[in-house]
């Protein structure tokens, strides 16, 4: 029987920063058949800066795109391109909910990178408009996509290890200096409280990945529970964003509880080599499960299981690489999601619902509320202003 054709999706990028163009649209243009995918594929069709479009076709230059792709200077232009069905939001986690609201209101479907907005209610709205307008939309947490991480949960739905009664995880990065600052530019997007920064928007969220896609995800719908959160943060003095934040995560229906660790002082893997242990432990009691970081792109986990002590099951988990564009970072998985949502109609990503992604910025709100961090209010209106800065990128 002759196979049917893949389904193409076509992607206009927004943003032509480091993580759509070091990582995201290469992990696009790789041959998906590398790592085992015939149904879908993907094709960029258009990319923008919001400020010149030399920028957007320098990117194209940048990333090898093949010819044909549109260049603009501008976000507006970009969601009118009748020929993109979906955008990808790359731009700093401050500007997502006006730029991915820009995107549904011109009714383009849209993955937007993590942490998906600044407020919850600003998470609520962007579902409230997708679900309104008949469009797909996702949060860009890779992590998920990852056949390690559905390893992992079909591992923990089998009982394995028992039920899970704790999970700890954890995603730091030393950036500690001599002197009490930490090695970024206070105007840099991981401490500006301009553009959110802080390190639990843009790295606790992957210890919240792991905690939720372990002790949420996998509870039954019946009987979803919400986590009670319990939160201690250190700010940084030059800024005010978070630097060091702890989390306690608990589930008392299910006896469970999570425990969320980040920072910008100290380092999740000590020496690069991951001497330091796992990055993540999923205890049950029959077992536990560990996974090698770093959280967002792990690689290998171990299975030990409590009625055959010393025998670990190590599993290794890498990543494909396109022999001819000799690259492969693991993106390419979220998007082939994303294709195989639009191909079936689903508006939304049962990997990551929407209403998951809404209590995750719910509890971080309530992270940072306890620890005092405040953004401004630019950033964390819930009224979206087509004319706002943060669309026209006059900044
Ligand atoms: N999933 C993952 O592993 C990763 C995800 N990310 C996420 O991706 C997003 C972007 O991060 P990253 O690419 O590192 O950030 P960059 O600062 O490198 O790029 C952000 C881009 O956004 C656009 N932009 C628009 N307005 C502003 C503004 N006022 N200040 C700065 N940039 C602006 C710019 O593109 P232009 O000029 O073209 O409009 C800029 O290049 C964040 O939400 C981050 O959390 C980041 C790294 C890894
Ligand atoms: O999402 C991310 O993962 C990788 C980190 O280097 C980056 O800061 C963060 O945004």
């Amino acid at each position: 029987m002759a196979s049917s054709a893949p389904f193409t999706l076509k992607w206009g990028i927004m943003a032509t920063g480091w993580i759509a163009e070091t990582v995201f649209v290469k992990d696009l243009l790789t041959n998906p058949a590398v790592r085992g995918v015939s149904d879908v594929r993907h094709q960029v069709v258009a990319v923008a800066s919001s400020t010149d479009a030399s920028r957007a076709a320098d990117f194209l230059k940048k990333v090898d795109a093949p010819a044909g792709a549109k260049t603009y200077g501008s976000y507006r232009e970009l969601v009118a391109d009748p020929d993109v069905d979906i955008v990808y939001v790359a731009t700093p986690h401050s500007h997502h909910f006006q730029n991915a609201m820009l995107a549904l209101q011109a009714g383009k479907n849209v993955l937007c990178e993590k942490a998906l907005t600044v407020t919850a209610s600003q998470a609520r709205k962007l579902v409230d408009t997708a679900r309104a307008k008949n469009l797909f939309f996702m949060e860009a947490v890779w992590t998920r996509y990852f056949p390690l991480s559905i390893k992992v949960r079909e591992l923990l739905q089998s009982g394995v290890i028992g039920p899970v009664y704790r999970v700890i995880a954890d995603l730091s990065f030393n950036k500690d200096l001599p002197g009490g600052r930490v090695d970024f530019d206070d105007s840099h997007r991981m401490v500006n409280l301009d553009l959110a920064g802080g390190a639990l928007l843009d790295l606790g969220i992957y210890s919240l990945t792991w905690l939720f896609q372990t002790l949420y995800h996998l509870q039954p719908e019946e009987d979803k529970e919400a986590p009670k959160v319990v939160a201690a943060v250190n700010k940084y003095e030059y800024t005010g964003a978070d630097e060091t934040t702890s989390m306690i995560l608990q589930f008392p229906k299910h006896k469970s509880m999570g425990i969320g660790l980040t920072s910008l002082r100290v380092g999740t893997d000590v020496d690069g080599l991951n001497t330091g242990g796992p990055a993540i432990r999923i205890q049950g009691s029959g077992g536990e499960i560990q996974v090698t970081g770093p959280a967002f792109r792990p690689l290998q986990y171990k299975v030990i299981r409590k009625d055959e002590p010393g025998k670990v099951e190590v599993v290794d988990c890498p990543i494909p690489e396109d022999p001819e564009r000799k690259w492969g970072h693991g993106m390419f998985w979220e998007a082939d999601e994303c294709a195989r949502c639009v191909r079936d109609g689903k508006k939304e990503s049962a990997t990551l619902p929407w209403s998951e992604s809404v209590v995750i910025m719910e509890t971080m709100e309530e992270v940072l509320r306890q620890g005092d961090v405040k953004y401004p209010e630019l950033i964390t209106t819930d009224v979206f202003d087509p004319e706002s800065p943060l669309n026209t990128g006059k900044r």
